[in-house]
């Protein structure tokens, strides 16, 4: 298995291009299932979860096209694709295809409205915590489909196809809600989601749902409402910039010090976040095009965070966070409340010498004075790369192991730190 060795200590400064979003970019290309016509998408991230997600679209018969990249980026990032479902041969997603990405469920939303069917095998994913599909079901269920559990599948139908209805999410769920859209999109008459996730990828897959023909309001607060249509054709969108991504670079500037323009993105993705790490120290500036962060000598103060959905701090920086306040100049308390178990990062982060203590949904940090490269490896996406930014300011050498995370979701990981100074090189197995 491939390893990355980082050797530490060098202030990153230089211009990183942010990648289109993986979790944006994941419901586009399913929601190409509720169409007979091309979907053709731009700025999608070449990543072992795009990947992935090809292979069980091409399984139930879609058909994809890499056509271009966007203009302006590297040969190792962006492309785009074209997908057109007008053949679909089978409504069942496998097991062996399913069960290694968790978006790759949501398939049953757009195969159910279209097809009237769906057999789709129970999902995987980052192993965060138990991650239950209830809410998912639930909506699809309202929307008057029939739902039983058979061998680890989840098996799907209507009779006369769904019909609008009014889906109350008792809390917040990203998948849920994009289920919900695509399958109300193509249902017979309105159908209302209260508490939606108000996250940019639902806004993002919604404005591509409304290319598509959908008739769809409200889109990015808690209250959406769908009129159903007979059917979607084609369309083009370009996938939103990846806002984790963009986080993720600016709290590695933020720990090594330096001076980095993130480009190709949008501060107001991640507002939350920004804020956040202004209060540790970090200058943070917004461009045209992105985002420019510096941390030029100043100790990083401490800040307390907890997850929250958005327009909150997002769970999936938290890791990340959590290695920045591993070298902050006192104490800080990091609360996770949307997963339960996100907190593997924390005895890898204390192999480089963190002081990291927890307390159930709690996370005590005690910043120390430096950390030390060590061999270390990660169990999920965000907190291999919380790994990779403390290995970046850690003294000495750090190995980081089952960098299979990191390739489903930092697209050219190393070419973009690489250029901005970091010692960073991919040893292949
Ligand atoms: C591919 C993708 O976009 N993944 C993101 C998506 O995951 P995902 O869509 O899986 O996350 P959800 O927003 O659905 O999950 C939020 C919470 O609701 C719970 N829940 C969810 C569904 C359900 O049927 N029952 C239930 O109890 C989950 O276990 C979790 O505790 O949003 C998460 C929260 O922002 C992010 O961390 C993930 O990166
Ligand atoms: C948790 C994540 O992905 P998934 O929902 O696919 O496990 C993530 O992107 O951080």
């Amino acid at each position: 298995m491939d390893r990355i060795h980082i050797t530490g200590g060098t202030p990153l400064n230089g211009t990183i291009p942010i990648s289109g979003a993986k979790n944006a970019a994941l419901p586009l290309m399913i929601a190409s299932l509720l169409t007979g016509e091309t979907l053709e998408l731009i700025n999608v991230p070449r990543l072992a979860d795009i990947a992935a997600l090809t292979r069980i679209l091409g399984n139930h018969g879609v058909d994809h096209m890499v056509v271009g990249k966007r203009p302006g980026q590297t040969a190792e990032t962006g492309q785009t694709i074209r997908l057109t479902a007008s053949n679909v041969i089978d409504t069942t997603a496998p097991y062996e295809l399913v069960s290694t990405m968790r978006a790759s469920f949501w398939v049953i939303a757009p195969l159910l409205a279209r097809f009237g069917e769906a057999k789709v095998s129970l999902p995987g994913g980052c192993a965060i915590g138990t991650r239950p599909v209830n809410l998912l079901i639930m909506a699809m269920e309202k929307l008057g489909a029939e739902i039983e559990i058979d061998g680890g599948y989840v098996v799907a139908k209507t009779r006369n196809g769904l019909r609008g209805a009014e889906i109350t999410f008792p809390s917040v769920t990203v998948g849920g809600t994009h289920v919900a859209l695509m399958a109300a999109a193509l249902a017979y008459g309105t159908s209302v989601i209260d508490n939606a996730a108000r996250e940019p990828e639902v806004v993002d897959l919604a404005e591509c749902l409304i290319k598509m023909g959908a008739r769809i309001e409200g889109a990015g607060t808690s209250r959406i409402v769908v009129e159903g249509v007979a059917r979607l054709g084609g369309a083009r969108h370009e996938v939103l910039p990846d806002r984790i991504e963009t986080g993720t670079y600016a709290m590695a500037v933020a720990m090594t010090g330096g001076d980095v323009s993130l480009v190709n993105t949008r501060a107001d993705l991640l507002s939350s976040a920004l804020d956040t790490l202004a209060s540790t120290g970090a200058e943070v500036t917004a461009l045209p095009d992105g985002i420019r962060v510096r941390r030029n000598g100043g100790g990083i103060s401490p800040a307390d965070v907890t997850t929250d959905p958005f327009p909150g701090f997002p769970t999936d920086l938290q890791a990340q966070f959590m290695a920045l306040m591993t070298l902050a100049k006192g104490q800080s308390r990091i609360r996770e409340t949307i997963f339960e178990n996100r907190f593997m990062h924390v005895q890898e982060l204390a192999r480089l010498g963190a002081r990291i203590r927890l307390d159930g949904d709690l996370a005590v940090v005690e910043g120390v004075e430096r950390l030390k490269g060590a061999p270390v490896m990660a169990t999920d996406l965000r907190a291999s790369v919380s790994l990779v930014i403390g290995a970046l300011a850690a003294e000495g050498e750090t190995q980081i192991n089952r960098v299979y995370h990191l390739d489903r979701g930092f697209e050219a990981l190393e070419a973009k730190l690489g250029r901005c100074g970091a010692q960073i090189e991919r040893v292949r197995a």
